[in-house]
């Protein structure tokens, strides 16, 4: 099939990528020319495991190229996905206007019947919106084109995108014509060899779902993320806890992982918008607006043990932190936990020396023009001359430090661990503080 792909950012650019690996051709737009350019040069702008291979694969074989065309792309798919961002408006809602302007873009150069799949992350009602503003841009142009709108919402995660994407648990469609949804089940065909994991629905449930599935999963980490706060109180351990709770398969281990806060572009637009949403129907989500205030005061919790062990005024002080990602496998800075901790240690006049094995470079772009922040080449490099360690994303790299290598290089040897990375017993056996989550 043909099918063009409008947005090519991280979920852009793994369904135009993991489409044309299934033999689709695939033509993916944006406005950012610098994205298309590097792009079409054979670079990624994000770093995402298996993204570049794949990229470079598809478009060798011709079957995957990049366009900062409006009309180019309107005229190549007789699918068009949108997969631009919703980021969040003034008032927390999801800001539609990168999605309706993609809609009136397709509108205004299509020449044949088109099936609209909405992709990005969108309230209900955005498709009865879509349709309008499709409608309209077609009746200015005199044209009579039928065309439909779909709602398949995206489930991936970053650090993971194209596993998700290849091996989903489920793909749902909302759709309220039968061409469209034969053309989505043929599309998706080759996702669900093993087994069906198509669900379809209408529209609006289909937009509701994805709220849905991401309000749980922040209620998840909130939830633990109290607890965690509440064991440390009564002199239990969270991760003991965890393992008790998890074996119940209604609870499961997954989403359970208490820490220094959700980040990340979805979970906090998301849970904000749906809070909103509610709002504007008279019925509050009381326990979405508690998982956000939770989230707020867990990614301050790491900052407020620091100040506890060390005093409010850190003048003269400096911190080695290690992981800036809002999660491990990405670059992604948006909403990162340690942003929350950096600026709260550089307000009080400490410095910072920060290592990430990825992150460095969109760190850097991120907190441009921050006096006190330093970004070591090492995790040891990271450690020389500071008084203490915070973790805030948990790499695979940091899971076994030398600890003596640590003591040693620390002038306090404490550890913050915002990750429960490690067993308290060890650390401290090996002569260092350790302050956890939730640990005793
Ligand atoms: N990042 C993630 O892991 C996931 C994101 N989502 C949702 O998918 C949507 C997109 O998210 P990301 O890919 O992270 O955003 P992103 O910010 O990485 O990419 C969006 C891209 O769209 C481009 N764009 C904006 N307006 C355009 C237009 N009119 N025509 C062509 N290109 C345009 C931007 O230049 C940008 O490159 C959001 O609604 C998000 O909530 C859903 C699941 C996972
Ligand atoms: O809508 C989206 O964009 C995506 O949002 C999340 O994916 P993502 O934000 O990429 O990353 P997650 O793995 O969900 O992690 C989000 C945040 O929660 C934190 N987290 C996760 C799990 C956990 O147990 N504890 C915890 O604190 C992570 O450290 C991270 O900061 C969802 O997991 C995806 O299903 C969804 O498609």
């Amino acid at each position: 099939m043909k099918v063009s792909v409008i947005g090519s950012g991280y979920v852009g650019l793994v369904t135009g990528a993991c489409l044309a690996e299934v033999g689709n051709q695939v033509l993916c737009l944006d406005v950012d020319p610098a994205k298309i350019a590097l792009l079409q040069g054979g670079g990624v702008p994000i770093y995402e495991p298996g993204l570049e291979d794949m990229i470079r694969r598809n478009a060798a074989a011709g079957r995957l190229s990049f366009t900062t065309d409006v009309a180019a792309a309107a005229r190549f798919g007789e699918i068009q996905f949108i997969a631009v961002g919703t980021p969040p408006d003034e008032d927390g809602s999801a800001d539609l206007q990168y999605v309706l302007a993609a809609a009136r873009g397709i509108a205004r150069h299509i020449e044949r019947p088109t099936v609209v799949v909405d992709k990005s992350t969108v309230p209900v009602g955005t498709a009865d919106r879509v349709r309008d503003a499709m409608a309209a841009t077609l009746a200015e142009r005199g044209a009579d084109i039928a065309f439909s709108v779909v709602s398949n919402p995206e489930f991936l995660k970053e650090g993971a995108a194209i596993d998700d994407f290849m091996r989903p648990d489920r793909i749902v469609v909302g759709v309220d014509d039968a061409h469209a949804a034969e053309l989505m089940r043929r599309l998706y065909l080759p996702f669900q060899r093993n087994h069906e994991r198509l669900i379809v629905m209408d529209v609006r449930s289909a937009e509701l779902t994805k709220y849905a599935a991401n309000a749980m999963l922040a209620t998840r980490i909130s939830f633990m993320n109290e607890l965690a706060n509440l064991a440390e109180a009564l002199g239990a351990d969270i991760e003991k806890v965890r393992q008790g709770i998890g074996s119940d398969p209604r609870i499961g281990y997954h989403f359970l992982y208490p820490g220094c806060g959700y980040g990340g572009s979805c979970f906090p637009k998301d849970v904000k918008a749906l809070a909103r949403t509610a709002d504007e129907h008279g019925l509050p989500l009381r326990v979405i607006s508690a998982v956000e205030a939770a989230n707020d005061a867990q990614k301050r919790r790491l900052a407020d043990k620091i100040i506890a062990r060390f005093g409010a005024d850190l003048t003269g002080r400096c911190f080695a932190l290690w992981g800036l990602a809002f999660k491990p496998n990405t670059d992604d800075m948006r909403e990162a936990p340690s942003l929350t901790l950096i600026d709260a240690l550089l307000a009080r006049g400490a410095t910072v020396a920060a290592y990430d094995p990825v992150a460095r470079d969109e760190a850097a772009r991120v907190l441009a023009g921050r006096p006190g922040i330093r970004f070591a080449d090492s995790m040891q490099s990271a450690l020389d001359g500071a008084d203490a360690l915070a973790i805030v994303t948990e790499w695979k790299e940091f899971r076994s430090p030398d600890f003596a290598d640590l003591k040693a290089r620390l002038r306090t040897p404490a550890i913050f661990d915002g990750r429960n990375m490690y067993d308290p017993a060890s650390v401290r056996e090996a002569g260092l503080e350790y302050h956890a989550i939730g640990r005793p």
